[in-house]
């Protein structure tokens, strides 16, 4: 095993996005990880520091160390580990569980007493079954999107929790109240997912579902009732989109929230949300850990921009993706039927640009993709006005795409935020149209540019095929995972097996698109767009 060695800094600079770097620190991200690679001597000795940004506390590690995987590995099992409801009521006891995996019957009472299984399969998830979360074995650190812990790139196993229902629950059905909350912006699915939270209730036993109405906020407001539900309630609510308890940003503060939560008597609280949406469930976790209450809080990612960490996609994205294919059909159309015609596209993405890449993608109709995570340049020898020349004078029209998070630094800050705290961003793509008008304009070139903004026709809409099967594993996912008693944990797909994960792993700041990954050169080989600086 190698130390660290400054030969492999700038190997590992071209192959990553760079944010900081001096003669023996590098920083930066890899598209998953927000890293800081460093290299110092002690005792004479090279340690080699990786500081993941995700939460956690530097863990230094020391690649001399013949033990240093193990070690590692150790530390990443202790970081999934999922909080339970035994850490706190350390003589809760675990009862069968009634959730039958073989039988169904709408009498849910016939189980009180546990499955009656007296067969040795019973197709419950062991806890202690684990899923692989990086599947490549990158031999050099100059391999396409490596993400690596050594210098060397050697393979590193990370096993994370297995979801789905458990042999044995900490809940009594018959006496849970269980509320779902779904807050942030819409997001396709959000009914699918909240329709199978109550139906897989309802399987287990428990009588008592509520939904809190729009968001945080449903918590605080005396005005807004809980609403009760049901099978029959939510039968047909994934038919549409939206969220049928309604969303909203901003709210009040955890302590009210939690006052709520023990007035109520909650004792399961599903969260569907983003980022914001999942600290302020890890924060409610923590507050009913203290004040030792026998709530189990679990999240269900909800963000159309991808951008929680580890998963393969979260819900709503697929269906945002190809609802942009619509505006960038029309686009398309506009663009290719008038005299030297642009059209352009901006889609949402406040700092990730999953769905503009992987709309370009989709589409084969984009020339250029704009990015929040690649810098660009509109105007000069190598901005993205000229390539717009190069296309008209060449094939006559062209198609751009930008995500609503890209080239902010080419506009003036609104210093505004949202009640949520998120910066509210300036308009991009209105910039985009009318420095290119100008640009044509004082060129003497005709064109004729149409700009779309579908922005929230992409997300108000019902998820497509693909994420209704996300949604239903996912929602089932959640309830399994509160009867087991885990608590401040969230749940989601990595490497097609769905998992567990504690909260703050995936919310540490957001998934950011890795430049150098596979999928961003796929992209631009697509498009067949230069670098723009
Ligand atoms: N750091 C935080 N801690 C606690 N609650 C938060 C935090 N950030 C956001 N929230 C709350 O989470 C909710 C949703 O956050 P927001 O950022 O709007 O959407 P999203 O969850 O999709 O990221 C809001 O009610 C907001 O007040
Ligand atoms: O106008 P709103 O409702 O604040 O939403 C806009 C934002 O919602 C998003 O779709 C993501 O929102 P969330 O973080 O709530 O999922 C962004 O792409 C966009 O910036
Ligand atoms: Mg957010």
């Amino acid at each position: 095993m190698g130390s660290i060695s400054h030969a492999i800094l700038p190997k590992l600079a071209s192959h990553h996005q760079l944010l900081h770097s001096s003669s023996n620190v590098l920083s930066g991200f890899n598209g998953d990880k927000c890293f800081s690679l460093s290299s110092r001597k002690h005792s004479g000795r090279i340690f080699a520091s990786l500081d993941v940004k995700d939460g956690r506390k530097n863990t230094a590690i020391d690649f001399n160390d013949p033990d240093w995987k193990l070690k590692y590995q150790a530390d990443f099992e202790k970081r999934f580990n999922l909080p339970h409801i035994t850490d706190v009521f350390v003589d809760a006891l675990p009862i069968p569980s009634t959730f039958c995996l073989k039988m169904r019957t709408p009498v849910s009472d016939v189980f009180a007493g546990g499955y009656p299984s007296d067969e040795e399969w019973h197709g419950y998830i062991n806890n202690n079954d684990r899923v692989l979360l990086k599947v490549i074995n990158y031999s050099s650190p100059t391999s396409a999107g490596a993400e690596c812990i050594d210098p060397n790139c050697t393979w590193v196993e990370q096993w994370v929790h297995r979801a789905g229902p458990r042999e044995k629950i900490y809940f009594k059905p018959e006496e849970v109240k269980a509320a779902i909350v779904t807050c942030g912006g819409l997001c396709p699915g959000l009914n699918d997912v909240i329709r199978q939270i109550v139906i897989t209730l309802e399987i287990y036993g428990v009588k008592k579902i509520v939904g809190i109405p729009f968001g945080y906020r449903g918590f605080s407001d005396k005005e807004l009732t809980e609403m009760p539900l049901s099978r029959k309630v939510v039968q047909n609510i994934h038919l549409s989109g939206g969220s049928l308890l309604g969303v909203s940003r901003g709210g009040p503060g955890i302590d009210e929230i939690v006052d709520s939560l023990q007035e109520r008597g909650i004792d399961m609280l599903f969260v569907l949300g983003g980022n914001g949406t999942h600290a302020g469930a890890n924060a409610i976790h923590n507050e009913c850990r203290k004040r030792r209450l026998k709530v189990a809080v679990v999240g269900v990612p909800k963000t159309i921009d991808n951008d929680i960490l580890l998963m393969d996609k979260t819900f709503g994205f697929d269906t945002a993706v190809e609802e942009a294919q619509r505006a960038i059909n029309s686009a398309y159309i506009e663009a290719h039927s008038a005299y030297h015609g642009v059209g352009i596209v901006k889609l949402m993405g406040r700092s990730s640009g999953f769905i503009a890449m992987h709309a370009a993608l989709a589409s084969g109709q984009i020339d250029v993709c704009l990015v929040p995570e690649v810098p660009f340049q509109l105007h000069g020898p190598h901005g993205v006005l000229r390539h717009i020349k190069y296309l008209i004078d060449t094939k006559g029209s062209a198609v751009v795409c930008v995500a609503e998070g890209a080239g902010q630094n080419l506009l003036q800050k609104t210093n505004a935020t949202d009640a949520s705290g998120n910066i509210v961003l300036s308009d991009i793509g209105v910039y985009i149209q009318q420095e290119m008008k100008k640009y044509f304009k004082e060129l003497s070139v005709p064109v004729d540019v149409k700009y779309i903004d579908p922005t929230y026709m992409i997300r108000a809409c019902r998820a497509n095929a693909s994420d209704g099967i996300l949604c239903t594993v996912l929602g089932q996912n959640a309830v399994h995972g509160a009867f087991a008693g885990y608590s401040g944990i969230t749940v989601g797909i990595c490497n097609t097996h769905y998992v567990y994960l504690p909260i703050p792993e995936v919310i540490s700041y957001p998934r950011l698109l890795d430049p150098n990954s596979r999928m961003w050169h796929r992209c631009l080989t697509s498009t067949g767009q230069p670098d723009f600086i």
